[in-house]
């Protein structure tokens, strides 16, 4: 996935400003960013509900708008920060839903599908509660039915809009190592730096729209870049488990950050 030179208007107020980068295939890439940076904007232009007013998304070469919408279901699977509470379906037929884009109009459910939403029911800890009505679950509970419903699309980019909301510090860590063994593409806008830092080969941080800094986690976590963007004091060293960074932070009366 490449974005060349984005930018993205609303009521003539600039939400986007001259956004670039590509995404390698298998990359895990982080989005960060104070509230209102432009995430969730910027994730929306990329599965291509919100129309870049310059600039382009391209995908296999291929500006996303020229793409079917069932073409680009085929590509992009996308979990959302708050889950849909329409649904009157099973937690199984809300999971099932993702082989719709791989599937023709008239072809039913055959084994082979039961079996993928069986296996990504299992991956996210929800066998048990496959037939239970997907409006009767908890709000964590309904996130991981929908990132099943995203592993049964079976797509090579994945776009997760803050996947952690509503789940607990066990499961934050499960969702966040499952998306990172698919082995697919994942774009992923976090709030929790510490889950950045751990699980991002490359982090991308918005301030107003606009790219303060890109690169690998020790480069874009500094002390600097985080006083200045989030305006608090930050320490960053190493985590005494995975050894990535760790981040620890306050609004500057009770640690010196010089
Ligand atoms: N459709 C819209 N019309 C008007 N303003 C919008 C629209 N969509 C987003 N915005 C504005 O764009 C800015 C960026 O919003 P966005 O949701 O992308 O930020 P974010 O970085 O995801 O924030 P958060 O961390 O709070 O989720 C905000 O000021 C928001 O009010």
């Amino acid at each position: 996935m490449t974005v060349e030179s984005l930018s993205w208007r609303v009521q003539d107020k600039s939400i986007l400003n001259n956004v670039s980068f590509s995404v390698c295939p298998t990359e895990f890439v982080g989005i960060i960013g104070p509230n209102g940076a432009g995430k969730s904007s910027l994730l929306r232009c990329l599965y291509g509900v919100n129309v870049p007013t310059e600039g382009e998304v391209r995908i296999a070469d291929k500006n996303i708008l020229e793409y079917s919408r069932q073409a680009l279901a085929q590509k992009i699977a996308v979990v959302l920060q708050e889950p849909p509470s329409r649904f009157e379906l099973s937690v199984n037929d809300v999971i099932a839903m993702g082989l719709t884009p791989q599937k023709s109009l008239l072809s039913f459910d055959n084994h082979l599908d039961k079996q993928k939403v069986i296996e990504a029911s299992r991956q996210v800890d929800l066998l048990d509660k496959l037939h239970q009505s997907f409006n009767s679950l908890s709000g964590g509970e309904k996130q991981r039915a929908m990132i099943a419903r995203a592993i049964v699309q079976d797509t090579h980019v994945l776009i997760l809009d803050e996947p952690t909301n509503h789940l607990d510090i066990r499961h934050q860590l499960e969702v966040l190592t499952l998306a990172k063994s698919l082995q697919v593409t994942v774009i992923c806008s976090m709030h929790d730096l510490n889950l950045a830092a751990t699980f991002c080969d490359r982090l991308i941080l918005l301030d107003q729209g606009s790219i303060i800094a890109e690169g690998s986690p020790e480069s874009v976590l500094t002390e600097a870049n985080l006083n200045r963007v989030f305006d608090i004091k930050a320490k960053v060293d190493t985590h005494p488990f995975t050894q990535k960074l760790r981040i620890t932070f306050d609004l500057g009366e009770h640690i010196d950050a010089d």
